[in-house]
């Protein structure tokens, strides 16, 4: 208690000095009265683990058993990659007897509908035969790794197929294969998806259930160890792909990619393109979605199954006319044990086997089915030599042998899932998958593979089964203890660094009724902003995305400072004269056109030239691009307002080359550039002109002599400003060319854009700019070109109206949301006061009961 004594002796002198906290309870009281709390020992009440006895050694103790922790935590963290090490080799031993390829046969059940024949064709022998009845008399059995029954659920088959899963997080490619003639239920196997949208909960198929069971790896702790001793981070994607014959319809859809690293959340797009370096697989615009979650995932997936190509065909109503192949590939980088290795799980729903002749498809449905035998039949070809062991694999034989090029050969796990009709109609079709599925099958294992032999190998894959099922309950065991020291030192670390939860409540509690004094002072002055002018959706996206200076940082310059860089709140100013409908329409920053020279007075600014390279760092962009003729009555409903995104910047040339010099004298800043800047816009009543927008300050160079012959208020002379680039402001084309020669030429000249708002226009009428402006405050809404044009052009350096130009004119025109706000607000900001000194005054009493001062508190502060 030595150090709580010490504060003690002090906190009743700090006291003292407060005392006259009924008169004084300020903000800055509540601030001192908290950080003195905050300074004050824990208590050691939630510190289970120690005596209390011990409590004057606290800290070293503490420092001992956070020791004797980071001790048992090493110790723990070894164990695990051991048994990781172990599960690894076990699981290694058990698919290479159950051998690199594997054939499951799955048989469906009847469904509703469907009639029962007498004889029934496909019969399961046991857990590896198949006995189909051609006749009475004539049967062939069929043998197989797993051989699903008519009556396997959902569970069962993801059951056989996850230590294939699971073996790609141990370094292996998986290609998991749903093979079968049309309406077999390969869709039904793989990528049911019922059980996530709450019916049928077992029905899920093999997809939904793998992107589960890896976010359960990423979630169930494994990812978080392996991060806390940082040297493994996991990386997971998924890709979602439809092959089309002839390149009918773009062959990929979608590509997921799920992020279980903790590291960035941010979702980005990514191309693959072919010919890639490192040899993967080249996939044209093939999408990459990173995902964080499990829901994430299944939507994204969800998304793409929606865009897989189907049709209804004679044997099903809904057949899938394509190959969906789902990738989800994981990185691992261990930093400790193994380099960083990138697996992939390939799911793939093959098109339907049937020969096309028995579909009876003609024309688009013919071409399809073709293609999918042929595709079916590279993959067999690959197959078989891979089983062969032949020198050459034909992979380039078809699209879909080249996709899964990497996930069929050495150093993966195939895992071929044929699936066959129970009916007798059908009968042809199964013996057609059968072949094929035994072919790949035969020529692995060997005809000859002896019932004894077959069980003694079943014999010893039990064995390792039951290995492994060990090897991971211990490691789950350990894990579960890394995880309870991990927080025992968290809460330890906590500790030893003097915070106590329940005071860092209390103080959190005072901060929230408190804004601390940082907040007060950073605080400009609670400006009384008119509601039509707070900011507008866009101006906020655009302060969150970093363009505009955070309003809480911005200190209220004066008028004039405020001029060439501020930020600007978007706000439109009434307009004199202008009908409502202008006044509803504004534009969020001035207009500027950047006039481009280029000696081609006919060129029309190209749609991608990059205005927001030519425009002040400060600035913000927007891009304007007008839908129709621009004149002066329709410009303001024709135009369409385009955020322009800072995104990677198409440089022409001419920009690449283009030398930037800013110097600001005042409020001029000039801009120079050393080339001859590509294309001036012939028209700027082309409906493809577009306007960069929110220029703080655009000067042009000052070389342009500001008499310069302006060929047209559309164009700029191009031998007066050679090499120069030209800034104009307002575009109008209600000026006629020769009339207004000068206009342009002044606009150009001096002119300065700043604190282009834009309102709700709910309030304007409420509103008006006072009488006493200053003259040089043009009233003119960028709406109105041709007002706006000729005032501007007769100002050397306009200024704009701000939110201190406006006075309320007329009350009963406000609107009754902003009434009800102005109402509401007096009482509930004098109650709110109110309620924080109370509450204050309650926390503080509390806060020190509960640092164990209770009676002696009081005390001394009745002294
Ligand atoms: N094991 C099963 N249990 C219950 N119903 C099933 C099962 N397998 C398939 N079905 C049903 O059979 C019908 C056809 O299945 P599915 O669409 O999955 O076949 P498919 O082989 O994918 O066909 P296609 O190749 O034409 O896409 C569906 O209505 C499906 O619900």
């Amino acid at each position: 208690m030595k150090g709580t004594k010490k504060s003690f002796r002090s906190l009743s002198q700090t006291i003292h000095s407060l005392l006259g906290f009924k008169n004084e309870a300020t903000s800055t009281w509540a601030n001192t009265v908290c950080d003195i709390i905050k300074s004050l020992p824990p208590t050691a009440d939630y510190e289970n683990d120690l005596d209390d006895s011990a409590n004057d050694h606290d800290d070293d103790l503490d420092a001992f058993l956070i020791s004797k922790i980071h001790g048992e935590l090493a110790a723990l963290n070894e164990e695990v990659s051991r048994l990781d090490a172990q599960r690894r080799r076990v699981l290694n031993e058990f698919l290479q007897l159950k051998g690199n390829i594997r054939v499951f046969c799955r048989i469906r059940p009847t469904i509703e509908g469907e009639k029962c024949s007498h004889l029934r064709p496909v019969i399961p022998v046991d857990s590896n035969g198949v006995l189909l009845n051609f006749t009475e008399n004539k049967t062939k059995l069929y043998n197989f790794d797993k051989v699903l029954h008519p009556v396997s659920s959902q569970d069962e088959v993801f059951s056989e197929i996850e230590p294939v899963i699971k073996s790609a997080l141990d370094g292996y490619n998986v290609c998991i294969l749903a093979y079968g003639q049309t309406g077999t239920g390969k869709t039904f196997t793989m990528a049911q998806m019922k059980g996530y949208e709450g019916r049928n909960p077992g029905f899920s198929g093999v997809v939904p259930r793998t992107i589960e069971a890896l976010f359960k790896q990423a979630a169930d702790g494994t990812i978080r160890i392996f991060l806390a001793s940082a040297c493994l981070k996991f990386t997971s994607v998924i890709s979602k792909i439809c092959s089309y014959p002839k390149q009918e319809r773009q062959p990929i859809l979608c590509h997921l990619d799920i992020d279980t690293s903790f590291k960035s959340k941010t979702s980005y797009l990514q191309s693959f393109h072919p010919n890639r370096p490192n040899g993967g697989i080249a996939i044209d615009n093939l999408v990459s979605i990173q995902v964080s979650n499990f829901n994430h995932a299944i939507s994204l997936y969800k998304l793409g199954s929606q865009l897989r190509s189907t049709a209804s065909t004679n044997s099903n109503k809904s057949s899938s006319r394509s190959h969906c192949m789902i990738r989800i590939s994981m990185t691992c980088s261990d930093a400790t044990a193994r380099r960083k290795i990138t697996n992939k799980i390939w799911m793939v729903d093959l098109g339907g086997s049937e020969r096309v002749l028995k579909t009876k498809a003609w024309g688009r449905r013919f071409e399809e089915g073709k293609a999918i035998n042929l595709s079916l039949s590279a993959l067999g070809d690959v197959i078989n030599a891979l089983q062969r062991k032949n020198s050459h694999i034909p992979y380039r034989n078809s699209k879909l042998t080249q996709v899964l090029k990497d996930s069929l050969g050495e150093d993966s796990k195939t895992l071929m899932l044929v699936h066959v009709s129970p009916k007798e109609e059908d009968l042809c079709e199964t013996v057609c998958s059968l072949n094929f599925a035994l072919r790949l099958r035969s020529i692995h294992l060997g005809k000859t593979e002896s019932n004894e032999a077959r069980e003694m190998r079943e014999g010893v894959m039990t064995d390792l089964q039951r290995e492994m099922q060990k090897i991971e309950d211990n490691r789950d065991k350990l894990r579960i203890e890394i995880k309870n020291l991990n927080q025992k030192l968290e809460s330890l670390t906590k500790t030893s660094s003097g915070s106590n939860p329940k005071l860092d409540g209390l103080l959190s509690s005072l901060k929230v009724l408190q804004p601390n004094a940082d907040e007060i002072t950073a605080m400009p002055p609670k400006p009384k902003i008119p509601s039509f002018m707070k900011p507008t959706v866009c101006s906020t996206r655009k302060s969150e995305t970093g363009h505009q200076t955070s309003y809480k940082k911005a200190s209220r310059p004066t008028r004039k400072k405020q001029l060439p860089f501020s930020r600007a709140e978007s706000v439109s100013f009434p307009i004199k004269g202008m009908t409502e409908s202008y006044s509803g329409s504004s534009i969020s920053r001035a207009s500027c056109l950047i006039g481009l020279n280029e000696g081609d007075n006919d060129t029309e600014f190209s749609q991608d030239t990059d205005f927001s390279s030519i425009s002040v760092s400060e600035s913000n962009h927007f891009l304007y691009s007008h839908d129709d003729k621009i004149n002066s009555s329709s410009y303001a409903h024709e135009k369409k307002r385009v955020p322009a995104i800072p995104t990677p910047v198409k440089k022409s040339k001419a920009n690449e080359q283009m030398e930037k010099r800013k110097s600001t004298s005042g409020k001029r800043t000039e801009y120079k550039f050393t080339k001859t800047v590509s294309k001036t816009p012939r028209s700027l009543s082309r409906p493809d002109v577009k306007f960069a927008g929110e220029a703080s300050r655009f000067e042009y160079n000052s070389s342009i002599p500001s008499t310069g012959s302006t060929k047209s208020m559309t164009g700029v002379d191009d031998s007066s400003i050679e090499g120069d680039i030209c800034c104009r402001i307002m575009p109008c084309d209600s000026i006629s060319e020769t009339s207004h020669q000068d206009d342009y030429v002044n606009i150009v000249d001096g002119m300065a854009i700043s604190q282009v708002l834009t309102c709700e226009t709910k309030d304007l009428e409420a509103y008006e700019l006072k009488d006493d402006l200053p003259a040089n405050i043009p009233t003119w809404d960028v709406n109105s070109c041709a007002i706006g044009l000729k005032e501007v052009s007769e100002v050397r350096t306009p200024k704009f109206p701000s939110i201190d130009d406006f006075v309320l004119k007329d009350s009963t025109k406000l609107s009754s949301e902003t009434c009800a706000n102005a109402q509401t607000k007096g009482f509930s900001d004098i109650l709110k006061e109110n309620i924080m000194i109370l509450y204050s005054i309650v926390l503080l009493g509390l806060g020190f009961e509960s640092l164990g001062f209770e009676h002696d508190f009081f005390q001394a502060l009745k002294s």
